[in-house]
């Protein structure tokens, strides 16, 4: 199994390529990538940890040489928001770096499992569908925005408000990866209730979790190190299900939604990628009203991505 990090020495890419470089099965291949000078020196750095996962360092404007014989390709790479700016606000960078990665897998690595961690990610997931499909080699149950940290984030606040082992706590995030696109469906949530002012005080700190980071980091970046806990939980899933292991996950996924073409929902994940799409299941009437509410801004920000390819 050969897993290609893109933006490997940013601050998810350095964090990911420790946590897949401790926890890959061994026999592992880590390829990291960045335009960063230093990325050969970071896959250098991780490469004395000793585990059976080998390690290769790739800098420079071409990803190719990191990206021949992938199965998974995670992207992180682009610039994150500063306080006072949306998600949206980082199209203009990161829209034409994904296009011009994914035209490199597109012809070095077709078959790869594609996650997508650079934001906005309900525009760049589109973005990259769209060049895939002008390269012959899309196939949608191999391509995710990877919206874990949405999960995470909803396992630790309500186990904390609640005071419950987070460990224990599953539950489904739909939707989109911003804002009011964010649903986590705290209805679903076995054996625990929570009042209708919980319920919203709760659903917003999970949609503002993001900006609650990037405010607190005061200029300095977004998540990080939370966010490379969730793309490595991601990415072993990924493996555990190219495995055979029968694994659930939400992501961002092109699977024939009624809501939107691309919409954050349970995926069953198996050897070559969605193995099925899940129903997300009985939701209250304030979750149904929550992605009534959503879906204007998910489909403009889908369409953004759509016309810039
Ligand atoms: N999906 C999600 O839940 C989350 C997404 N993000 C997004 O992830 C992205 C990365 O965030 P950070 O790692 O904090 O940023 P960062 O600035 O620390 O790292 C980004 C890295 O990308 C590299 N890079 C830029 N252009 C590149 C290119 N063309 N090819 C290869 N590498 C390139 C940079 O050299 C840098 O090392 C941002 O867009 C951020 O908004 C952040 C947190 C959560
Ligand atoms: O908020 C940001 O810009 C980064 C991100 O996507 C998150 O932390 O969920």
């Amino acid at each position: 199994m050969k897993v290609a990090v893109l933006g490997a020495a940013g601050g998810i890419g350095q964090a990911l390529s420790l946590l897949l470089k401790t926890q890959l099965p061994a026999g592992s291949e880590l390829s990291l990538y960045d335009i960063a000078p230093v990325t050969p020196g970071v896959a250098v750095d991780l490469s004395h940890i000793p585990t059976q996962v080998a390690i290769k360092g790739f800098a420079g404007e071409d990803p190719s040489p990191a990206l021949e014989g992938a199965d998974i390709v995670l992207i992180s790479a682009g610039v994150a928001r500063k306080p006072g700016m949306d998600r949206s606000d980082l199209f203009n960078i990161n829209a034409g770096i994904v296009k011009n990665l994914i035209e490199k897998v597109a012809v070095t690595c077709p078959k790869a499992c594609i996650g997508i961690i650079t934001n906005p990610v309900n525009t760049t997931v589109p973005i990259a569908a769209e060049v895939l499909k002008k390269a012959g080699v899309y196939d949608p149950a191999k391509l995710f925005g990877v919206t874990t940290l949405d999960v995470i984030r909803s396992e630790t606040f309500i186990a904390e408000a609640k005071g419950l082992n987070p460990a224990d706590i599953n539950l489904n995030v739909i939707g989109g990866h911003s804002g009011v696109t964010i649903l986590p469906l705290l209805s679903q949530l076995d054996g625990i209730s929570f009042t209708d002012e919980e319920i919203a005080a709760m659903t917003t700190r999970i949609q503002n979790a993001g900006t609650e980071v990037v405010e607190a980091k005061a200029g300095g970046g977004s998540a990080t190190l939370s966010m490379g806990q969730a793309a490595a939980r991601f990415c072993l899933s990924l493996v555990k299900a190219a495995q055979g292991e029968d694994v659930i996950e939400c992501a961002y996924v092109d699977g024939g939604s009624e809501h939107a073409k691309f919409f954050a929902q349970p995926v069953r994940l198996g050897p070559q990628g969605v193995a099925e799409i899940l129903p997300y299941g009985e939701i209250s009437a304030f979750e149904k009203a929550a992605i009534d509410g959503m879906l204007d801004t998910l489909h403009g920000d889908i369409d953004k991505g759509v016309e810039f390819v």
